[in-house]
């Protein structure tokens, strides 16, 4: 199901805080079926602070969060998960005497499309590997075996956190290749970014952070003609 208008996720003028310092000031976007939005923006920017918030792991003290047309800012972690949005912090958190299987697997609900089967499709790198510990596995096969936690509930919505962050770039072009095939699936993703090639290489659209407000919004078409207009978002001047 959608929201009024077909969107799938609705952030709507949402600011959020720690203790007294605000984090997030009146930041909105929107997030459509199948669609890939992602938030780019420096260290700091706010962009973590909005998955959480999305994922209620932080508390919405302005604005609103709607989920296929249901409010879900104010509810619980667990709830917000069940009802179809899964979280990939940028900690990846390997279960480290779990195996692969069993990290994987973790995520599983009856009736979700994501077998461990479909999921190894997408990760072919660790189909080889399933009975390893996680704490064996090198950092990019740690991210693919997170990203496959991720998808096991059978999400609508995925929220990436720097799926990149620290990996060479033969991983990173691999992590962009699976997100570029998991563009078939019914999923939207949310996918924050420093990385401005992969970024642009596998989403629709940009939202661009900068002191915990959106400064920009753009197309990935936009972004690839103009990448000065994101790029000034993202070095340090
Ligand atoms: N647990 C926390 N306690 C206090 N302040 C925090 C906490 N986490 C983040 N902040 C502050 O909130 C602001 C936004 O941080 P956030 O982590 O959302 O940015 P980010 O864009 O995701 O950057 P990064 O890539 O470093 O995670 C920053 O000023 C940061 O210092």
């Amino acid at each position: 199901m959608l929201g009024a208008d077909g969107r799938l996720l609705d952030v709507e003028a949402i600011d959020a805080h720690y203790g007294r310092s605000q984090a997030l000031f009146n930041v909105s976007f929107d997030v459509g079926r199948r669609e890939v939005v992602a938030l780019l923006g420096r260290n700091g920017a706010g962009k973590t602070t909005t998955l959480r918030s999305i994922m209620g792991l932080n508390t919405v003290s302005q604005g609103a969060i709607s989920f296929e047309g249901n409010r879900i800012s104010g509810r619980r972690p667990h709830e917000i998960a069940r009802s179809g949005i899964s979280y990939v912090p940028e900690t990846r958190d390997p279960f480290s005497l779990l195996t692969v299987e069993e990290n994987i697997m973790l995520g599983y609900r009856d009736g979700s499309p994501y077998d461990l089967k479909r999921i190894l499709s997408w990760f072919p790198d660790l189909a080889g590997l399933i009975q390893r510990r996680g704490s064996q596995l090198s950092g990019g096969q740690q991210q693919m075996m997170v990203i496959g936690r991720g998808l096991a509930p059978g999400p609508r919505l995925l929220l990436l956190d720097e799926p990149s962050q620290g990996l060479a770039p033969v991983i990173v072009k691999m992590v962009g290749r699976v997100l570029a095939e998991l563009r078939g699936e019914d999923l939207s993703i949310v996918l924050v970014e420093q990385n401005l090639n992969l970024a642009l290489s596998v989403a629709d659209r940009i939202v661009v952070m900068e002191n915990g407000s959106v400064v920009d919004r753009l197309s990935a078409e936009e972004g690839r003609r103009h990448p000065e207009r994101i790029e000034r978002y993202l070095t340090i001047h």
